[in-house]
């Protein structure tokens, strides 16, 4: 699957733009500020839509602006699919397939599978475990379209029952039955996520462990570990024996919502261990795990953003990173730098077909391919 066109509108800071893309290997070269990211994110955004780093549209209209667009022409499964989307400033987005405008949002995630590899990643390491749930939703939710589903009803029942929790604080009558046909409803729903979870994860793994040591040349060792209360005991009990507690602390104790990813350098947490180099070497090779485990289950290659992938680390991983996605088992591949340099040994270190862009302010000046 690759993207041949890409039409922006008042996109951030780009206001008007329509590119055409090789199916193979993309850089977006400039200096700091200038849109290589916003490119990327729209990219990110056709796919998902929203954009990687807002969900809040208002943010990503360009600030003297009254709307944004953004189309995309793909060619997926040797068809071609447009993708559209526009939002005025505080309306409701409206997102189209081939013309066709979706019902509900979740209908098109997975439709184009995409892998996004950012310095912002670095808040999976360092934020609370909400940071971690999500990263395993938006993986999950790009393959199975009633994971999403289960979690967007999950996450709906959970609103209510604490809602019902606090109306029972604040001197509602205890009402067992209203309780009981939520809490139904979250084994379900729980068991069906906590599954899905766990086996993406376990073969999630072992391609992680596997990038991993490629790029650092087998000097570390790394794991991610599964954290679910649902190892211990099933939704039912969990609920049935949290009931009193749930009561006094009037919201729901137990469940996948608390569910949270150990990430580990040898022993130890990296957040707390790992230097700069490896907490970026661990994002990146579990990026690249992503995007192996993704594109199995989906019979063909995702597309692979880089933002900025190079900071930081030594010349060796870079080498090692710089071999990988020159390989042809990466599709097509969208890179942003500052720095020449890097884009030159990808490109010279591989005889894929590529287009470079060079951007300022949000517009290109310069093309080569
Ligand atoms: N809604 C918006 N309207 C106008 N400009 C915006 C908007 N949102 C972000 N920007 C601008 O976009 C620019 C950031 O662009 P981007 O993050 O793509 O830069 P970059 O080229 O990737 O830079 P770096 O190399 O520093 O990562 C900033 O100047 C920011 O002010």
């Amino acid at each position: 699957m690759h993207l041949e066109k890409l039409s922006l509108i008042n996109y951030k800071n780009i206001l008007e733009l329509e590119l055409n893309f090789s199916p193979k290997i993309n850089c977006f070269i400039g200096n700091n500020g200038m849109g290589k990211t916003n490119l990327l994110d729209a990219v990110y955004y056709l796919s998902f839509c929203k954009s990687y780093f807002s969900s809040t549209d208002q943010h990503n209209i360009n600030h003297d602006a009254q709307f944004m667009v953004l189309e995309g022409n793909y060619q997926r499964k040797d068809l071609e699919e447009v993708v559209y989307c526009g939002v005025k400033r505080g309306q409701k987005k409206n997102f189209k397939r081939n013309k066709k405008e979706y019902k509900k949002l979740s209908e098109h995630i997975g439709l184009l599978p995409i892998v996004m590899v950012s310095p912002a990643d670095g808040r999976l390491i360092t934020d609370g475990s909400e940071e971690r749930r999500k990263y395993m939703d938006s993986v999950i939710s790009q393959y199975d379209r009633k994971y999403l589903d289960d979690l967007i009803r999950y996450n709906r029942v959970i609103q209510q029952r604490n809602k019902l929790l606090k109306d029972f604080g604040s001197g509602t009558k205890y009402d067992e039955d209203t309780l009981s046909i939520w809490d139904e409803q979250l084994v379900h729903l729980g068991a069906e996520i906590y599954k899905k979870r766990k086996d993406f994860l376990h073969k999630l793994m072992p391609v992680f462990q596997e990038y991993y040591s490629v790029i650092s040349q087998g000097n570390e060792i790394v794991s991610l570990e599964y954290k679910s209360q649902l190892h211990e005991h099933g939704m039912r009990d969990l609920l049935d024996n949290a009931r009193w507690k749930d009561q006094v602390m009037q919201y729901t104790t137990v469940g996948i919502h608390k569910d949270d990813l150990i990430l580990n350098l040898g022993k130890f947490p990296i957040k707390k261990m790992g230097s700069q180099g490896q907490k970026k070497t661990y994002l990146i090779a579990l990026k690249l795990a992503q995007f192996e485990f993704i594109k199995q289950i989906a019979g063909f290659t995702p597309i692979l953003l880089l933002d900025d992938i190079f900071d930081k680390l030594d010349s060796n991983r870079v080498e090692q990173i710089v071999r990988l996605v020159s390989e042809e088992r990466f599709g097509q591949i969208f890179i942003s730098d500052t720095n020449r340099d890097h884009l030159d040994e990808i490109l010279s270190g591989s005889a894929l077909e590529y287009q470079l862009f060079a951007i300022d302010n949000g517009a290109i000046i310069n093309t080569e391919s």
